[in-house]
């Protein structure tokens, strides 16, 4: 253990300052591009790989009527409930580990490539008027979607100055943190949201029927129009040749589809299943079949969900942490903020609407409180904070209804280890052997336990310590908010475990491939060590945890599973590979249903040593600053059962998520999720059935196989009433 490497962050006591060793906060290394490292790279020849080959063994007994070999257990993955539920299917292999006996992997058939709606779907007819918009039309919207920008900024000003603001370690100065857009993200959403403007205006001043919006606006290219300056990161992205033969992904997930440059980067918008669904066609919230007004989203989420302890037979909280990861690996998505960055405030502090003209800038979408509700009724508020998501370019660079912009990568890469952006990724970086910057921790005697690195955040960033009254002791000065390739590293002491042992698997790796390749630069290093890095989670997700989610035949069905040797030549370069609208905003969020309301910290006997409450950890990893308690936190995940996926979410979530402490409440995510779904414009649950091919429900009875009728048939009567016949809404 010696003095720490260079660009290090390191927290130790102060004798150990004392020593000479630079305070914090550390310069960070000037960003340059990462040169890639020694060119020209030629495509390795790709061969189809030697499998490995496992000998059958005697005592191996047959599973799922399959005959099988011995194989190191993560080779038997997809086959986890058939070996679990067989007996005696441990075995020995040739190397005296222990293994498991399993079938080879099922063959997959080919998936069908999936294609999104066009803009202008089918045969629309459009009224004589909107069939003869033209360029100046649009390009006089364009000078009041301008107007309308120019307005919010000073309603942005007018309300800091009457201090409407967000207050500090509120649960909504937690969730913009939460909810960051990088600089970048900021940049495109000014400029998209002029494009969204535009068509609002074309919208309102042509009358335009909402089922032609798509067919009257596609037909503007925005280069045709004086929008042509906006958005041009889209329309110049260039790749280099270098870049487009480089082994090694670039950081912002660029240049991966030779011709489709800007396919899968960060900072694009999310593409969809089915047409989007405003009530204009561009961006105003859904309304019912009828045109009134949907539930309030709090309404929905007491009506239909309850806090009931249901845990999983067969899954451990660490499927749900992986499928957290993963979330924060492939998706971000950004809320508006105010121009100078500073979050938006939707309701005000005592927790009742703003008037009118104190959201004139549109950006909120608050969700109405009923009076009689079970919960925040008691604290008398009647209005739940919600921002709008940041706008994207659209990626046809046509005028048309709002997309939403994906902050992170687009691709399993592993963005939430490194960064979706050059700079980010140039700060986590020690530009030493390859490695990511640390808080070194020593433990005791030569022990040591690196941690993410410092995120020295805002004011308004909640503090990153534990109030005494939670953790009985005064709140350390060591400890600080984590800092990686995601903005969410600390939401909860599960999910910083998860992004620690991804940063030291890296910088093992780094240090594994110096010691092999003494001739390679910290560049090469640290490349190398990201693909293989990348590689492991890609196969973890493939392998094992995918299998859990979708079941094996499913798997084989889409053409997912692994394969038992070679490679698949599956690629289709013609697919977008862009995350879906409907994934982010609503299906993917299934996770949260099996969220525990009390992470335990188990011992390395499996006893419980401590629960932790998650309404007082979110964001404030403390905890871990204590040696020994991320291994806890880890065999905990690995014993701990989650919660079922069902209509059951813990409380923590729904009634106290980035509570301040003291409070008594936080916000209620199952409400955010709704009306996140009615932000980016999804169609209703009917449309969706329709799609899957399970077919449209007309009376909520048909809904007896999801949500216990006796339960809630009255519950829809009293609460959806003018609706209660017709769950088409
Ligand atoms: C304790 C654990 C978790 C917490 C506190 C949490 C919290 C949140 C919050 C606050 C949001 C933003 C809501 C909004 O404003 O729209 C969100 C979004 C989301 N969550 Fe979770 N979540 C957790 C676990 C999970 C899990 C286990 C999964 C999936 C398996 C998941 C998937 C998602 C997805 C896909 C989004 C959308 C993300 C985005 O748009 O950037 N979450 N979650
Ligand atoms: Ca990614």
């Amino acid at each position: 253990y010696g003095p720490p490497r260079q660009h290090q962050y390191v927290v130790q006591d102060a004798a150990y300052y004392r020593r000479g060793y630079p305070q914090p906060p550390y310069p960070q290394p000037p960003y340059t591009q990462p040169p890639y490292p020694q060119p020209p790279y030629t495509q390795p020849p790709y061969t189809q790989p030697t499998a490995p080959t496992y000998e059958p063994v005697h005592y191996c007994p047959n599973v799922a009527g399959l005959e099988t070999r011995c194989r190191p257990t993560k080779d038997c993955a997809v086959w986890y409930d058939e070996t679990l539920a067989t007996p005696y299917t441990a075995c020995q292999l040739s190397d005296g580990n222990a293994g498991s006996c399993c079938p080879d992997i099922p063959s997959n058939t080919k998936g069908t490539p999936f294609k999104e709606p066009p803009a202008c779907q089918g045969e629309i007819q459009l009224d004589d008027h909107v069939g003869c918009l033209d360029v100046f039309s649009v390009n006089a919207a364009a000078d009041a979607g301008e107007l309308e920008l120019r307005l919010h900024k000073e309603t942005a000003k007018r309300l800091k100055d009457s201090d409407i603001v967000v207050q500090a370690a509120s649960p909504r100065a937690t969730h913009a943190r939460f909810s960051n857009p990088s600089d970048h993200a900021r940049v495109v959403n000014t400029e998209a949201f002029v494009g969204v403007h535009t068509a609002v205006v074309l919208v309102k001043r042509f009358k335009i029927k909402t089922e032609q919006v798509g067919c009257a606006l596609h037909k503007f290219k925005l280069t045709d129009t004086d929008l042509d300056k906006k958005c041009t990161s889209i329309s110049k992205a260039h790749c280099t040749e270098h870049q487009l033969n480089s082994p090694y992904r670039t950081i912002d997930g660029s240049c991966n589809n030779e011709r489709h440059f800007v396919w899968g980067r960060a900072a694009t918008q999310y593409h969809r299943m089915l047409a989007s669904d405003y009530a204009d066609g561009v961006w105003a919230p859904r309304t019912g079949k009828n045109g009134i007004e949907l539930p309030s989203a709090r309404l929905v989420s007491t009506t239909l969900v309850r806090d009931e302890d249901k845990p999983s037979e067969s899954t451990t909280i660490w499927f749900m942490q992986y499928g957290q990861f993963l979330d924060h690996d492939i998706v971000s998505t950004p809320e508006m903020t105010n121009e100078d960055g500073t979050p938006v405030t939707c309701c005000s502090e005592d927790g009742k609407h703003l008037e009118n003209e104190d959201r004139s800038h549109g950006k909120c979408l608050p969700i109405d409180v009923p009076t009689n509700d079970p919960f925040f009724a008691k604290f008398g508020r009647t209005c739940i904070q919600f921002v709008r998501a940041s706008l994207a370019c659209r990626t046809d660079h046509q005028l048309g209804h709002a997309t939403q912009l994906n902050d992170n990568t687009h691709f399993i890469d592993l963005s939430l280890v490194y960064g979706s952006n050059d700079k980010l990724a140039s700060e986590l970086r020690t530009r030493v052997n390859g490695e990511l910057n640390v808080t070194l921790k020593q433990g005791r005697g030569f022990h040591k336990f690196d941690l993410l690195p410092p995120n020295e955040g805002s004011p308004l960033h909640a503090p990153c310590t534990l109030p005494r009254e939670v953790s009985g002791v005064e709140p350390p000065s060591n400890v600080r908010c984590f800092k990686a390739g995601d903005g969410r590293p600390d939401v909860t002491p599960n999910m910083a475990t998860s992004q620690i042992i991804f940063l030291r698997e890296h910088n093992r790796l780094a240090k594994e491939l110096a010691q092999l390749n003494p001739s390679w630069d910290d560049e090469r290093l640290y490349q190398e060590a990201r693909r293989i890095l990348i590689a492991q989670a890609q196969h973890i997700t493939y392998n094992e945890w995918l299998p859990i989610l979708l079941g094996r035949s499913k798997m084989a069905q889409l053409g997912l599973l692994p394969l038992q040797s070679g490679f698949s030549t599956d690629y289709d370069d013609h697919l977008n590979p862009s995350i879906l609208s409907e994934f982010v905003a609503g299906a993917f969020r299934f996770g949260h249903s099996m969220v525990q309301g009390k992470a335990l910290m188990v011992n390395q006997q499996r006893s419980v040593e401590e629960d932790i409450q998650l309404r007082h950890h979110f964001f404030k990893p403390q905890t871990l600053y204590t040696p020994g308690n991320l291994d806890k936190y880890l065999i905990g995940l690995a014993t701990q059962p989650t919660q079922k996926v069902d209509l059951s979410f813990t409380k923590e979530l729904t009634e106290h998520l980035f509570e301040e402490t003291g409070m008594g409440f936080g916000l209620d995510l199952v409400a955010l999720n709704i009306q996140r779904g009615r932000d980016f414009g999804l169609g209703s649950y009917n449309d969706y059935r329709e799609l899957c091919g399970i077919g449209r429900v007309t009376i909520y009875d048909d809904l007896a196989d999801l949500i216990d009728p006796v339960v809630c048939n009255p519950c829809f009567q009293k609460n959806f009433g003018h609706q209660a016949t017709k769950p088409n809404t």
